[in-house]
């Protein structure tokens, strides 16, 4: 299905329903992770344009013809955007391998998500019609009482480069259905498609202002955006450093946030598990899909030990199996990472394991047959201790390290030894076992007997330093809305608190 040579769409950014060109000319260019050459350029947003993005997404939030939307009305947009995704699929799924350097296949597949979650939200946005105003009965003769969901106002999205139209959707998809006016700022890594996503929302003909899309560097794009005073919430997905900025500009405001940040996710291995096989290729896809690149990456294995060498072994052969090539080619299953710099990250988190005296038993460099672009051989890590920075840190690229544990105690005891707090995977056939762990693990997602698969019904985040607030389902949506309450005294009879005056005072 791909379209190899698609030219790369020369864009400004989207504010009030039309591209403008940045108020300081500045462009970012876009550089292919597979052969690192530079494709084309992105316009880099400061904080000038931001004033004018925020002030289009007011306009947009006063007039009727967004304002005053039903959810009903709002569906209807975010279905024919939808539509407009599934009808532009294999364009917009090449442009993002080529930008993101993520296989053919795991861009296809973002496309359906992408989709289907604004399909999703457009339900929702439909369902809140109903909820819209709630009557809450007190029991009560003298007051009559309701809850209003309304649009909060004006949302800040800021979203990172590894599902790059995927993570702006699960923003932006709620945060129109809940009729906010809405400003996307996504990773100046990775701009391609959320810049396309404006054209669609063009051609489609959402109201001016209702979405606008700001691509720039962080510092000079999403810094002004959170710490703007007419931006009423931010909802951030990135690492933890800028998530603690962000938090830190937001707080200037009392500017609600929701952050989802990285992660060092667990995944337990028991011996009783029916099919090795089986769980090597979850072991696999839940560290090495999107090259690792994944914030709910399980990249430490927690293996009983009973089972460790041959579940190694199978492991080994599994990985070896693995191609790794430019993702646009048929088959391939590990692309380059995104970047030079997150290429040297990668590699120094390795050499750094090495000179801890952690064993690699597999990978660790670049493979052999390609001599450009960003690609890190799947990495295989063992002899790890868990003061060692490889178990500690988030590497996010395709590294796996390994420890054994002997006993239920120790899995969990592990498992639950990091800062992070966003998914955990556990794979065991004994249910009261894993209803255990479900309980034990620290975390906001857990996953049994598998990792990774996201549902956009379910709940997404985590706690800890993985940050917190939810994104998808229903939960998703609420962060968008501001609850109002409204308590009407209904009686004819005085309220009787103060002694009334006399008739002739
Ligand atoms: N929990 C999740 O759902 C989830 C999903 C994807 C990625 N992540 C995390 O994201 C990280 C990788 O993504 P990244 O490198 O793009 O993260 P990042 O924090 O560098 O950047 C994320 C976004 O924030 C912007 N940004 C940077 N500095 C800023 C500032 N001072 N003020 C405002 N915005 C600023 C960037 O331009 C980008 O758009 C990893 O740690 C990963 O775990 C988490
Ligand atoms: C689990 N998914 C679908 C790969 C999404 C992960 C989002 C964070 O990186
Ligand atoms: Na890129």
């Amino acid at each position: 299905m791909a379209i190899r040579n698609v030219p790369i769409p020369s864009r400004q950014l989207y504010i009030d329903g039309e591209w403008r060109e940045p108020v300081k000319k500045k462009r970012i260019p876009i550089i292919n992770p597979a052969t690192e050459e530079i494709m084309g350029d992105i316009p880099a947003a400061t904080g000038e344009d931001v004033d004018i993005a925020v002030e289009a997404a007011q306009r947009a939030l006063a007039r009727g013809d967004w304002g005053s939307t039903t959810g009903a009305q709002r569906a209807k947009y975010l279905r024919a955007i939808a539509a407009k995704v599934l009808e532009k699929k294999s364009e917009l799924a090449t442009l993002e391998s080529l930008d993101s350097g993520k296989t053919l296949l795991e861009s296809a597949a973002d496309m359906d998500d992408v989709a289907a979650c604004f399909e999703y939200n457009a339900d929702l946005a439909e369902a809140l019609d109903s909820k819209r105003k709630t009557p809450v009965n007190l029991h009560l003769d003298s007051f009559k009482t309701y809850v209003l969901r309304e649009p909060l106002g004006v949302a800040g999205l800021i979203t990172p480069w590894n599902y790059p139209l995927l993570m702006a959707t699960w923003k932006v998809a709620p945060a129109l259905a809940a009729g906010c006016a809405a400003i996307l700022k996504p990773s100046e890594l990775a701009s391609i498609t959320c810049l396309e996503l404006g054209e669609i929302c063009r051609e489609i003909g959402l109201p001016p202002g209702a979405l606008n899309i700001l691509t720039g560097l962080g510092p000079e794009a999403g810094a002004p955006l959170a710490s703007h005073p007419h931006v009423d919430t931010i909802s951030f997905t990135g690492s933890v450093p800028t998530g603690i900025k962000i938090m830190t500009a937001a707080a200037q405001f009392v500017k609600p946030v929701t952050l989802e940040l990285g992660g060092k996710s667990p995944i337990i291995v028991f011996d009783d598990i029916d099919n090795l096989d089986i769980a090597v290729e979850w072991t696999l896809f839940g560290c090495f899909a999107n090259t690792g690149q994944v914030c709910s990456a399980t990249s430490r294995l927690i293996l009983q030990e009973s089972i460790a060498s041959e579940f190694l072994n199978r492991l080994l052969v599994w990985t070896k199996n693995i191609k790794i090539s430019d993702p646009l080619e048929e088959d391939c299953k590990l692309g380059p990472v995104v970047s030079s710099g997150q290429y040297e990250k990668v590699l120094k988190f390795i050499s750094n394991a090495k000179n801890e005296g952690a064993t690699i038993l597999y990978g660790g460099e670049r493979p052999q047959h390609l001599k450009k672009g960003y690609y890190v051989q799947p990495t295989i890590i063992t002899d790890v201790n868990t003061s060692m920075e490889i178990w500690k840190e988030e590497v996010f690229g395709p590294v796996l390290c390994v420890k054994t544990f002997k006993t239920e105690e120790e899995a969990i005891e592990l498992a639950n030894d990091s800062k992070y707090g966003l998914a955990s995977a556990v794979m065991s056939k004994n249910v009261e076992r894993r209803e255990r762990f479900t309980k034990a693990f620290q975390t906001g997602i857990i996953w049994i007997n598998c990792s990774q698969p996201t549902f956009h019904q379910l709940p997404w985040g985590g706690k800890k330093r993985s940050g917190f607030g939810r994104d998808l389902g229903e939960w998703g949506l609420e962060k968008y809305l501001n609850i109002k309450q409204v308590t009407e005294y209904t009686s004819d009879e005085p309220w009787a608190f103060y002694k009334a005056p006399s008739k002739n005072q």
